[in-house]
């Protein structure tokens, strides 16, 4: 490997780069799409991405706590208000359980996490306790796969409605705010990101942590895959109960 840093457009191209292994490409994701998801499908994709959008801001309060640089952090805060909400204000979160409640689940049983599969909370929880240990910088660069979040915002805007008359139009709320927020997290988590690797061998363990980034978003979608396409969940040739963990607060 040549010790050449790339230019940052080069390191730009690169990390746009590794949009060719994001979770849009995966079946699942296609199949929803496309419109070949079923019912089951849909509601087991939201109540399993639940568990992702709770645990984001314990990913960005955990960058918080690691980061000396208050100038970063008085930008960085957002993104905890943007999914939890601000003082009086909903969040993400809410957004979400209205999602949840226009494809037909409870928000108790979004809440109680009982259809989360062991191998999505193992992905989420990979993410977080990246971020709790890694440095603040690296953390923070871990967000960029949020580089090519709008495009998937916008496949589900531009197909479902289509596809899937039964969702009611307000649970996609979600997805139309966070078009704006993501491009906002993206120019401030690519300045963090272009500013500190500036070294080669730098600029390739980003981009190895990007693709850990990358794995954790498809192995939650393979997960889902096996208990709702192959339906396969976990213990399935033994038990048809979810007697799986559902998560052992430490
Ligand atoms: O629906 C999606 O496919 C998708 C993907 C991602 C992503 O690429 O990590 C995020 C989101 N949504 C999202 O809604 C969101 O708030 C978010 C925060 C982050 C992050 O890493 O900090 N990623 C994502």
């Amino acid at each position: 490997m040549t010790d050449t840093p790339l230019s940052p457009t080069e390191f730009e191209a690169a990390l746009r780069a590794k949009g060719a292994y994001y979770h849009i490409h995966h079946p699942y994701h296609v199949a929803m799409y496309e419109g070949r998801a079923t019912r089951e499908q849909i509601q087991g994709w939201v109540a399993n991405r639940f568990y992702y959008q709770v645990n984001i801001p314990l990913k960005d309060a955990a960058i918080l706590a690691n980061c000396p640089d208050r100038e970063i952090r008085r930008e960085w805060i957002q993104r905890l208000l943007d999914h939890d909400g601000a003082p009086g204000e909903d969040g993400g979160i809410e957004a979400w359980l209205r999602l949840g409640q226009a494809v037909g689940l409870d928000p108790e049983q979004l809440r109680s996490q009982e259809l989360v599969l062991p191998g999505v909370r193992f992905a989420v929880d990979a993410y977080v306790n990246f971020a709790r240990r890694a440095r603040w910088q690296e953390a923070a660069s871990s967000s960029l796969t949020e580089l090519f979040a709008p495009q998937i915002h916008q496949s589900r805007l531009d197909s479902w409605p289509q596809h899937y008359p039964w969702i009611d139009p307000a649970g996609y709320a979600y997805f139309r705010t966070r078009l704006g927020q993501a491009r906002r997290d993206v120019e401030h988590g690519l300045a963090i990101t272009l500013q500190h690797y500036t070294t080669r061998e730098g600029q390739e363990r980003m981009l190895d942590i990007l693709q850990f980034k990358l794995d954790i978003l498809w192995s939650m979608l393979d997960a889902m895959s096996m208990a709702y396409e192959l339906n396969r969940p976990p213990y399935h040739s033994v038990t048809d109960q979810r007697v799986w963990h559902k998560g052992i607060s430490l």
